[in-house]
This record gives C-alpha cells, sequence and structure tokens, in this order.
C-alpha cells in the first residue's frame, strides 16, 4: 500500500486556470475522494495522478517517489472513468485482460487473474458475454475488475456510478466499498455527489474553482464546515445572518432580527470566523438540529415562533419550510412520535445552543 503526495500543484490550460496549488497528502489504504461542483478541477486533479495531464506547477509524489513527469503507463494506477470505456465489440474475458496482454504476460497467468477478478467483482460465468449484452451495473464491475486485475498501487475512481440509475447506484457504492475494505488499496474517487462522497469516504477534499475549499473526514465537513459554499454544498443548511450582540462566558449573542435572537458556543466557529461584539456573523444550522419546542417554552432563549408555508412527509421524515420573521427556517424532523404540522399553522421551533455553527 503507498500513499500520495500532490505537493503544491497547479494545472492551467493556456492561461485559463484548471487547479491551483493543491496540496494534500492521501494515505495508504485509504479512501480519499474529491469532490465539487461540475468544473471545479476534480478531474484535472485525479488526471494528473493517474498521468493524463503533467502539472503546471508542483509535484506529485506515491510513497516517496517522484512521479511527476512520469507517463501513465509506468504509475501502476488502475482508472475507472464514468463512460467505462470498455471494448463493445469484446467479451468480458477479452476486456479485462486486455491490460495483462499489454503487460505481456503468460496465458495461464491471465487465465487466472482474470478468474479471480470476475470472482472479486461477482461477474464468475459471464467470461465470454460480449459488453453489448450486459446491464449498466455490469458494465461498470468488468471496468472495475479491468481496473484492479493488474494490481495497482492506486484505484482511481472518476465518478463511476453516474450512469446507473438510484437503486443500482447504492448497490454499487456498497460494492466498491466493499472491494476497497477487502483489499485495503489506495483509492481515489471523484464525484460531484455529496451523499455519495459521506457514505464512502475516509477523508473528503471539497473543491471549488479549481481551490480546495477544506479537507476533512464527512464527520469534520458536515459538522464543522469552513465556510458557506461547503456548509450549503455538503447536506441541507439554514444560513442566517447576523450581527454579534454579546461576547461572554464561552456564549455569543447573535441578533438576527429586532425579535430575534440566538445564542451559540464561541468555541463553534470557523477557524475564518473571527467572533466580536458588532461583526456580522452567518449561523449555520441542520434542519434535523431545530426541534419542536413545547408552548411552555415560548419566550425562552433560542425559541422562535414560526409560519409553516410548506409540509412533507418523506416516509423517513417530517420536512418543513417555515417562516420566522424575516428569516427562512428549513426544519427536519425524524421518528414517528412528531404531529404533522399543516401550511399557516403557528409552531413553535427551537435550536440548541451547540448546535449552532458560526460562520464568517
Ligand atoms: N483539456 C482542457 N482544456 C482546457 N480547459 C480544461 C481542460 N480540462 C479541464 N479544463 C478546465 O479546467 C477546469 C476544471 O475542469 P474539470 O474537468 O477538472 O472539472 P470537474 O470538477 O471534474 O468537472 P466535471 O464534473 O464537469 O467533470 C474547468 O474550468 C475546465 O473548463
Amino acid at each position: 500500500m503507498i500513499g500520495v503526495t500532490l505537493d503544491r500543484v497547479s494545472k492551467t490550460f493556456g492561461g485559463a486556470k484548471g487547479v491551483e496549488e493543491v496540496d494534500v497528502h492521501i494515505n495508504p489504504g485509504e479512501f480519499f475522494t474529491f469532490l465539487g461542483p461540475s468544473g471545479c478541477g476534480k478531474t484535472t486533479t485525479l488526471r494528473m495522478i493517474a498521468g493524463f495531464y503533467y502539472p503546471s506547477d508542483g509535484r506529485i509524489l506515491f510513497g516517496e517517489h517522484n512521479v511527476t513527469n512520469m507517463p501513465p503507463n509506468k504509475r501502476n494506477t488502475g482508472m475507472v472513468f464514468q463512460n467505462y470505456a470498455l471494448f463493445p465489440h469484446m467479451t468480458v474475458f477479452e476486456n479485462i485482460a486486455f491490460g495483462l496482454q499489454v503487460r505481456k504476460q503468460g496465458k495461464a497467468e491471465i487465465n487466472e487473474k482474470v478468474t479471480r477478478a470476475q470472482k472479486l467483482v461477482h461477474l464468475d460465468g459471464y467470461g465470454q458475454r460480449r459488453i453489448d449484452q450486459l446491464s449498466g451495473g455490469q458494465q461498470q464491475r468488468v471496468a472495475l475488475a479491468r481496473a484492479l486485475v493488474i494490481e495497482p498501487n492506486i484505484l482511481l475512481l472518476d465518478e463511476p456510478l453516474s450512469n446507473l440509475d438510484a437503486k443500482l447506484r447504492e448497490e454499487t457504492r456498497q460494492e466498491i466499498k466493499r472491494l476497497q475494505l477487502e483489499l485495503g488499496i489506495t483509492t481515489i474517487y471523484v464525484t460531484h455527489d455529496q451523499s455519495e462522497a459521506m457514505s464512502m469516504s475516509d477523508r473528503i477534499m471539497v473543491m471549488k474553482d479549481g481551490v480546495v475549499q477544506q479537507i476533512g473526514t464527512p464527520h469534520e465537513i458536515y459538522n464543522r464546515p469552513v465556510n458557506r459554499f461547503v456548509a450549503s454544498f455538503i447536506g441541507e443548511s439554514n444560513l442566517w445572518e447576523g450581527t454579534v450582540e454579546r461576547l461572554e462566558g464561552g456564549m455569543v449573542d447573535v441578533r438576527l432580527a429586532p425579535d430575534l435572537r440566538l445564542t451559540g458556543l464561541a468555541k463553534n466557529a470557523s477557524p475564518e470566523c473571527k467572533l466580536a461584539v458588532g461583526q456580522k456573523v452567518t449561523l449555520s444550522v441542520r434542519p434535523e438540529a431545530v426541534r419542536e419546542a413545547a408552548a411552555s417554552e415560548r419566550g425562552e432563549a433560542n425559541t422562535m415562533a414560526v409560519k409553516v408555508l410548506l409540509s412533507e412527509f418523506t416516509g423517513i421524515s417530517v420536512n418543513y419550510m417555515a417562516q420566522a420573521g424575516p428569516l427562512s427556517v428549513k426544519a427536519m424532523f425524524v421518528g414517528q412520535g412528531h404531529r404533522m404540522r399543516e401550511r399557516d399553522e403557528e409552531v413553535l421551533f427551537t435550536v440548541a445552543p451547540d448546535s449552532i455553527y458560526f460562520l464568517e
């Protein structure tokens, strides 16, 4: 198992910015994801690791080994592309065997390795099928087997699930995770789908406009986003703007409207957010952190009277869009105990101080 280091790696395309100074170390055996919207630079970064692009600046290391200018076929990476890039008129066996034949391995060895790879992705017995006789999910597994059969040091996956329907996507994502845990292979995964990133990754690198925004575990990124972009891109969040009114004993009071003030903990602030009296800040509150308050809690700190604009039942939760004065409030109640409120009903909502996160 080896790790991957990107040492201030940049890529420009004829003067246009691709990615800027990506600086990260991916640990041996780690499942690491590049996450961000279209055009943020995740594919460009992956392609530099594969060797399809060379960086304009910076260094790429596999373990201690500098591979910055090494051609792709010397890097021993296995790659799965969004469109799989399989040979449609060839059989499953021939597709999986291709990389081994290029490496001039013996027939018996190829047979054995391909059979093992087919088993690994649950395609035993499919060797003689042609690719165009397979479902999308099966094709995806052929692409995975083809990447793994060469026993790569690093597995690179570029949006491998985006051509699958929702149910198959879910199954295949568990399948990829199972394989990765079984093989313990260092894996770099590219996606724009935050739920995919959250459920599969050891760590995530969130990117925007070619620039890394945050690197952390799913838990850190979800609970301690560094800025508004990360907070709104990863899951849902209420983002409320206000002014710090009081800062005392580790507590922060923020005025959001003439008759609405919320109190949070000063320690729950992103590194970029400097809390000071008079300072404008953004409060990030996850919908599932909003709770319904009892009538007896009216007037207490952090309790707000809201008017329901929209309520929906999803099977798992009841979701609300509501209004508290000028503030839009998204809330989510999970579980059976909640009585669903109708449009225009007045309800009391409350937010625990420790579930408020302060952003710049
Ligand atoms: N070969 C290229 N020539 C010129 N510009 C490029 C090239 N490849 C990427 N870019 C530019 O670099 C930036 C990053 O693109 P990249 O494909 O890495 O983004 P991405 O996050 O993978 O997006 P997507 O999910 O749409 O593939 C974009 O502005 C893109 O237009």
